[in-house]
C-alpha cells in the first residue's frame, strides 16, 4: 500500500493484446520473432531467480505461438544448465514458432504431448506452454486430459505435482473471462494452477476475475518491448473499450500514471482544503431503516464520516430515531418519515448526496425510491433498496447517471437476470438468450448437455466485465459488482477491476457488514463531489486497503476506523 492506491493500469482482452502485438510488428517496433524471445527469456529469467540451482525441467510446448515461447524457454533453460525435456506437438505452428523449434531441436528432442510422455519421468518444474491467448475452444482428447492430469496434481497431489510455471496464463484458462474453457462455470477442472505466471506488457481481464487469480498464483508482467506511448491507435475501433484495474502491487509495479485524469483525481478529492468550513465538503444523507435495523446505517455512516464529507445526518423513521441516537455522536439525526417528508427534506440542497438501502428494509426503501431519484441527487442505491428496484415492474426506470448502484451477485442477479445467466453460461451465445426467463433458463440447460453444441463453440467467455458494462448501460448509471474482484463501470469513466488478488487480496472483507461500510465509503466521497464513478472507485480502493491494513481478525466496525491510517499513507 502506498501513495499509489488509485493508480491503475490497462486490463486487456485476447483480442487487444493481439491487436497491440500486431501494431508493433506492423510499425516495425519488433518483430515477431524478437518479441517471442523476449517473452521466452522473461519466462526463464523470472524461473531462474526462483529457482537459482538448475534442476529437471519438462517443458510442454503447445500448437500455437505459446508453445513458440516454451521452445525459446527450453533452450535458455539448457544453456543455464537445466536438464531440459520438451513435449510437443507434429503439427507445424507458425513461421516464428516454428523457427523457436528449429531452434530448440539444434540442442535436443521432442517427445510427443502426452499424458504418458508427461508421466514418464519425475522433473522439478513443469513449464506450461501450451495454450495463452489463442485458446478459442475447450481443449479436447489427449491435451485435455493432459491438463486435467496436472489440474488434478495441483488439487489432491496426485500424479505430478512438482511446481508449475504457466507462459502468458494456465492453459485452458480463458483470458477474457476468468473462467475455464470448457468447464462448469465456476469450476477449475481442466486447466493446470501454477504456482507462477508470467505474462507479457498486460494483464489480461481473466488473470484477475473469477477462477484467474487461484489458477495463475503469482503473476508477473514482464514487459516485453511493445509501445507505451500511443498505445490507443491499435485498439482503434476494437470493442468493448479498454478496462483499467488496480491493486497495490501493480500500481507500484508500474510507471503508468493517471488515466484520464481519474487516477490523481480520486486521490485530490479526499484532501481537505485549510480554508474549508464543514459545508465545503458536503452534506450526506442516510435514509435509515425502522426499529432494530439501525446497525446498517450507523456502519455507513461512520464510513462517510471518516472519509471526510463535512456533515452526515442519519434519517430513520421517527419511531426509530430513539435506537438510531447510538454513537457515533458526531452524527446528525432527523426523522424522515415517508416520499413527501423526503422530497421535503431534500429542498435544502445542500445535502449532496443520499444513500437507502443499508439495514433500510425492503418495504421503506420501496417507498422512498421514486421520490429520491425524481430529485436526480447523487444516490447510491445498496442492499434493500436494490431488492425493493428489483420489485419495481420497470426495475431501472428512474435512474439516473448521478446513481450508483452497489450489488453484489445475487442483487445483480435480481435487477440483471439475463447478464447474471449469461455469466453463469459456459460460453458467449452466438444469439441472446430468450427474454423470459424460464425458456432462457430451459435454453441454457440444453446448451450444456449437448456437448457437441458446446465443443463446436467459439470464445472468448462472456465476463463479469462484460456483464458490468452492459448493465450500467442499461441502467444509465454506475454499477459496481461487489466480489473478491469488484467490478465498476459507468457512463463517466472506463470499466475497471479492483483487482483484490495475487498480493492485493483482502479476504476478511467477507463479514457482515463490510458492504454498508462500502456503500458508506462512496455515499462520503460523492457528498464531496467525487461524482458517481470515481467515488466508486474510491470506495473499492479504500474499503480494500482498511482490510488489509487492519488484517485478520477484521469486523465492519473497524473498517472505517482503520481509514485514518489508510490515509497517513496516502499523504491526506
Ligand atoms: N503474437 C505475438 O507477437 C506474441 C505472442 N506471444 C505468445 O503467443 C501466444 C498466442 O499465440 P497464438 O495466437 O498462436 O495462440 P496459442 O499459442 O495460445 O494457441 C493457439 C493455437 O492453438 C490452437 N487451439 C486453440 N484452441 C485449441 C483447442 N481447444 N484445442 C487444440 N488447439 C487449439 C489454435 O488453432 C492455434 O493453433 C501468447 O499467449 C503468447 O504466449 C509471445 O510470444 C509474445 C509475442
Ligand atoms: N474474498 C474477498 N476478497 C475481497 N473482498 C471481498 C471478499 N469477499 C467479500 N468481499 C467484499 O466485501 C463486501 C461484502 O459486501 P456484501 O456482500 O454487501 O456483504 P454485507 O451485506 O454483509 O455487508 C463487498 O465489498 C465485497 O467486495
Ligand atoms: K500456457
Amino acid at each position: 500500500m502506498g501513495k499509489d492506491l488509485f493508480a491503475s493500469r490497462e486490463l486487456l482482452t485476447s483480442a487487444q493484446m493481439r491487436a497491440l502485438e500486431n501494431h508493433a510488428m506492423a510499425t516495425g517496433l519488433a518483430t515477431g520473432l524478437a518479441l517471442m524471445e523476449r517473452a521466452g527469456a522473461a519466462v526463464a529469467q523470472e524461473i531462474r531467480l526462483r529457482w537459482p540451482v538448475p534442476g529437471r525441467v519438462v517443458v510442454l510446448c503447445g500448437p500455437g505461438n505459446n508453445g513458440g515461447d516454451g521452445y525459446v524457454v527450453a533452450r535458455l533453460l539448457d544453456e543455464a544448465g537445466w536438464q531440459v525435456r520438451v513435449l510437443g506437438l507434429e503439427t507445424a505452428p507458425g513461421p516464428d514458432a516454428a523457427e523457436m523449434k528449429r531452434r530448440w531441436r539444434e540442442r535436443g528432442g521432442i517427445e510427443a504431448l502426452t499424458v504418458e510422455g508427461l508421466r514418464r519421468e519425475e522433473a522439478d518444474l513443469t513449464v506450461d506452454a501450451i495454450f495463452g491467448t489463442g485458446l478459442t475452444r475447450p481443449p479436447e482428447g489427449e491435451i485435455a486430459a493432459l491438463l486435467r492430469d496436472l489440474g488434478n496434481a495441483a488439487r489432491d497431489g496426485h500424479a505430478v505435482s512438482q511446481p508449475l510455471v504457466a507462459v502468458d496464463a494456465p492453459s485452458g484458462l480463458c483470458l477474457d473471462s476468468g473462467a475455464v474453457l470448457g468447464a462448469r462455470r465456476g469450476a477449475d477442472a481442466g486447466a493446470p494452477h501454477a504456482r507462477l505466471t508470467v505474462t507479457f506488457d498486460s494483464p489480461r481481464r481473466g488473470h484477475v476475475l473469477e477462477l484467474g487469480p487461484a489458477l495463475c498464483g503469482e503473476l508477473v508482467i514482464a514487459d516485453i518491448g511493445l509501445a507505451r506511448q500511443g498505445r490507443v491507435a491499435p485498439f482503434g475501433a476494437i470493442a468493448p473499450p479498454i478496462a483499467l484495474m488496480s491493486g497495490p502491487r501493480f500500481a507500484a509495479e508500474q510507471a503508468f500514471e493517471s488515466h484520464f485524469g481519474h487516477d490523481e483525481l480520486c486521490r485530490n478529492l479526499l484532501t481537505k482544503s485549510a480554508t474549508g468550513h464543514k459545508f465545503s465538503h458536503g452534506h450526506a444523507l442516510i435514509l435509515a431503516g425502522g426499529l432494530g435495523q439501525g446497525g446498517a446505517a450507523r456502519l455507513s455512516a461512520k464510513a462517510a464520516l471518516r472519509v471526510g464529507a463535512g456533515l452526515v445526518t442519519l434519517a430513520p423513521p421517527t419511531e426509530a430515531l430513539g435506537e438510531h441516537a447510538l454513537p457515533p455522536d458526531a452524527l446528525m439525526r432527523r426523522a424522515v418519515d415517508g416520499p413527501e417528508d423526503l422530497l421535503h427534506r431534500l429542498e435544502d440542497k445542500r445535502i449532496t448526496a443520499a444513500l437507502l438501502g443499508p439495514g433500510s428494509g425492503i418495504e421503506r426503501a420501496a417507498a422512498l425510491l421514486s421520490a429520491l431519484l425524481e430529485t436526480g441527487r447523487p444516490t447510491v442505491l445498496d442492499a434493500d433498496a436494490l431488492t425493493a428496484l428489483s420489485r419495481r415492474a420497470e426495475p431501472l426506470a428512474g435512474l439516473h447517471p448521478g446513481c450508483v448502484l452497489t450489488p453484489h451477485l445475487g442483487e445483480f442477479a435480481r435487477l440483471f437476470p439475463d447478464l447474471a445467466e449469461k455469466l453463469r453460461g459456459p460460453v458467449l451465445p452466438a444469439s441472446p438468450p430468450p427474454e423470459d426467463m424460464a425458456a432462457a433458463l430451459a435454453w441454457h440447460a440444453a446448451l450444456k448437455a449437448d456437448q457437441a453444441a458446446l465443443a463446436a463453440m467459439r470464445g472468448p467467455l462472456y465476463s463479469k466485465l462484460d456483464a458490468v458494462c452492459e448493465a450500467a448501460a442499461r441502467a444509465g448509471c454506475t454499477v459496481l459488482l461487489k466480489g473478491a474482484d469488484t467490478v465498476i463501470a459507468g457512463p463517466d469513466g472506463p470499466p475497471f477491476v479492483q483487482a483484490s488478488s495475487y498480493d492485493a487480496a483482502a479476504p476478511w472483507l467477507a463479514t457482515a457488514g463490510s458492504g454498508d461500510v462500502l456503500a458508506g465509503i462512496i455515499l462520503g466521497a460523492m457528498a464531496r463531489g467525487s461524482g458517481p464513478y470515481r467515488g466508486a472507485r474510491i470506495g473499492a480502493a479504500l474499503h480494500a486497503a482498511a482490510a488489509r491494513s487492519f488484517g485478520p481478525g477484521l469486523i465492519a466496525d473497524d473498517l472505517p476506523d482503520t481509514l485514518p491510517k489508510v490515509f497517513h499513507t496516502l499523504a491526506i
